[in-house]
């Protein structure tokens, strides 16, 4: 018996949320300890044999003044990113439902700087998901000069996209129907390409008109979401650049709509939608004996409106 106490490491709580089924696992990291290696990050992102999720959100402390909290992100492969759109909206119902801050306007740090989330009446929030950068080295993206267009050879195919870092690194390709675009094949290909040193979500970009455009993307580290917030971000700067878009957009994603705005160079993009909780859970994690084993439990989270 004592021997199966010292095999079965802590417990760590955290609760299940979704951004129009971009899903999360969300950890306090506040009131509990917590470290994951990648590898132990990659098996609880496991749909099969853990607990499934396309990014782990991890909220620490702030480490800089006049900020309420840190807010780290894990891929799914177990790699930190900067950015999260969807993300940051679950970051800001979390901390609410929590208690661990009562605030409207909350401040975050990230690992491309501050943003500000807003939590409306409705329970939609509001993201300023900063300026966009399209200086190539600083997305980074390998070309000689700023273009809103470039060619890119894939494997001896020509394809044309824009780039766009939204703190995190986005490719942006145009089609006439997203339904049938290529994402399964060019998306990983687009990801992993040289041009792109940090790799790179590929969004697939479909026009319906000058405020309402549909959109898939092939995440970075996760594969195909059923929504990118960031990516949703992105592609409306593309559009805007291009001349194709208005300043506001209605973003269809395959798991439901968000709201972008963006008036135009050195200005930040603002991003509307929903977070939902789906449940709490508790697991126990792996002790130091080396046991990978885990157990957990988990119970339905109760929706505030
Ligand atoms: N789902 C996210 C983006 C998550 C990070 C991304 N996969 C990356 O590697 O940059 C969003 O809603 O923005």
């Amino acid at each position: 018996m004592n021997q199966q106490r010292r095999t079965q490491g802590p417990t760590l709580r955290f609760t299940k949320m979704h951004g129009l089924g971009n899903d999360f696992m969300v950890v306090d990291a506040i009131s509990q300890p917590f470290r994951l290696r990648p590898e132990m990050i990659r098996e609880l992102a496991n749909r099969n044999f853990g607990i499934g999720f396309d990014q782990l959100l991890v909220v620490e402390p702030p480490g800089l003044p006049d900020v309420d909290f840190r807010y780290r992100i894990f891929n799914a492969d177990g790699s930190e990113v900067e950015q999260c759109g969807n993300g940051a909206r679950c970051f800001a119902r979390f901390v609410r439902d929590q208690r661990l801050t009562n605030k409207k306007v909350i401040r975050v740090q990230t690992a491309k700087g501050v943003i500000e989330l807003r939590v409306g009446r409705d329970g939609m929030v509001m993201v300023n998901m900063g300026v966009p950068e399209l200086n190539p080295p600083a997305i980074p993206f390998a070309a000689d000069r700023r273009k809103d267009v470039y060619t890119v050879d894939v494997d001896g195919q020509t394809v044309e996209l824009s780039a766009v870092s939204m703190g995190n690194p986005h490719g942006v390709l145009l089609v006439d129907d997203v339904d049938s675009a290529p994402v399964e094949t060019l998306g990983p290909r687009l990801e992993r390409h040289p041009r792109f040193p940090a790799r790179a979500n590929i969004g697939f970009l479909q026009i319906l008109d000058r405020s309402h455009a549909r959109l898939r993307v092939f995440e970075r580290g996760s594969g195909e979401t059923l929504a990118c917030g960031s990516g949703a971000c992105a592609a409306v700067v593309v559009g805007c650049l291009r001349g194709l878009l208005d300043h506001r957009v209605e973003v269809e994603l395959r798991g439901g709509k968000l709201v972008i705005e963006w008036q135009g160079e050195g200005t930040p993009v603002m991003m509307e939608g929903p977070a939902t909780s789906v449940f709490e859970g508790q697991l126990r994690l792996p002790g130091d004996s080396g046991s990978r084993r885990r157990r957990g439990s988990a119970r339905p989270h109760k929706q505030r409106p």
